[in-house]
């Protein structure tokens, strides 16, 4: 089966999207948000924004409790041989041995499993296919996850916090093979992390989650051009009628990050910031107005 010709534009699509535990908090609340096919995005918010439950719901693993998700054109879950979800705890069967584990992958995966892109990634991690789950470590878990996911050739990926055990060694090997082989084949990465480097040399695209919905939401490069780092004299009055995000004061001087309406005045140093940057200013100002670039907005999306 050719996945060009059925892959549609939009690999995901949430509008207004929400998930309710019971009677606590929404976890998602209002979520919308269009992520184009062929992204490598971030998925990023502090605890508790809801990562892991958009993740697992696009899975299909969890019903959502309002709105409307769509996955690669379907309800979630109807293409589930095209996406490889890979959840926070790595659930893998401990009693089976690595080569058992893959080969009830490709047993699952019967028109789809790549057997080399499994066994490359478990030899590159010199593991023994002889050994059981229950006594590899944590990273090493994390490995035989990954082989499964990859050898399943998804045209999506959904991966929550999947590097996050693995040491700087293999995280490097792990994400440049993962990156390598979604850049060759087209697939869409969703992909929550808390470490921005890696999500900065990683990915194009970026989604910010915070209170359940979405906060930041487009291509990277967009979102930093949207954005400016001034330092100056003065106070943040003085940088209307731009929105500022957030500001520090140091002695007497001001550094603030802005989303410009115009050209900023004389006696402000400006420079675009860095992800990171971009990243700790919407954290720090959780009420800071929402952005989400052209072609990354749903329909009858709410963006503020
Ligand atoms: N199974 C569950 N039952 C009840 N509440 C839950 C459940 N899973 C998550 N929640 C709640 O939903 C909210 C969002 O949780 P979620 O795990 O999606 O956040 P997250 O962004 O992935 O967080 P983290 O960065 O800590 O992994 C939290 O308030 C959490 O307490």
């Amino acid at each position: 089966m050719s996945s060009t010709s059925t892959t549609p534009a939009v690999a995901l699509e949430a509008s207004g999207l929400g998930k309710r535990y019971g009677r606590r908090a929404a976890a998602l609340d209002g979520c919308s948000f269009r992520l184009p096919t062929g992204r490598i995005s971030a998925l990023v918010g502090p605890n508790g924004a809801g990562k892991s439950t958009l993740l697992a719901t696009a899975a299909g693993l969890l019903h959502h409790t309002a709105g409307t998700l769509t996955v690669l054109g379907g309800a979630p879950g109807e293409a589930r041989d095209r996406v490889a979800y890979l959840a926070q705890n790595k659930p893998l069967y401990p009693q089976l041995t690595i080569a058992e584990t893959l080969r009830m992958g490709a047993e699952l995966n019967p028109a789809r499993w790549d057997a080399a892109c499994a066994a490359r990634i478990v030899e590159q991690g010199d593991l023994d296919p002889k050994s059981r789950i229950r006594g590899l470590s944590g990273g090493q878990r994390t490995r035989v996850a990954l082989a499964l996911a990859l050898g399943k050739r998804p045209d999506l990926m959904l991966l929550d916090e999947p590097m996050a055990d693995l040491d700087p060694l293999a995280r490097h090997e792990l994400m440049g093979t993962l990156m390598a082989d979604a850049a060759e084949r087209g697939t869409t990465v969703l992909m929550s992390s808390h470490i921005v480097a890696e999500l900065a040399d990683a990915c194009d695209h970026l989604l910010l989650l915070g209170g359940g919905r979405v906060r930041l939401g487009g291509g990277i490069d967009d979102l930093l051009a949207a954005h400016t780092l001034v330092t100056g004299r003065g106070t943040p009055a003085y940088l209307a009628p731009h929105t500022v995000i957030e500001s520090r004061t140091a002695g007497r001087g001001l550094t603030a990050l802005i989303r410009r309406d115009g050209p900023v005045g004389e006696g402000w140093a400006t420079e675009e910031p860095s992800l990171e940057e971009l990243l700790l200013a919407h954290l720090r100002a959780p009420e800071a107005p929402a952005l989400l670039t052209p072609g990354t907005t749903a329909p009858e999306a709410v963006t503020a």
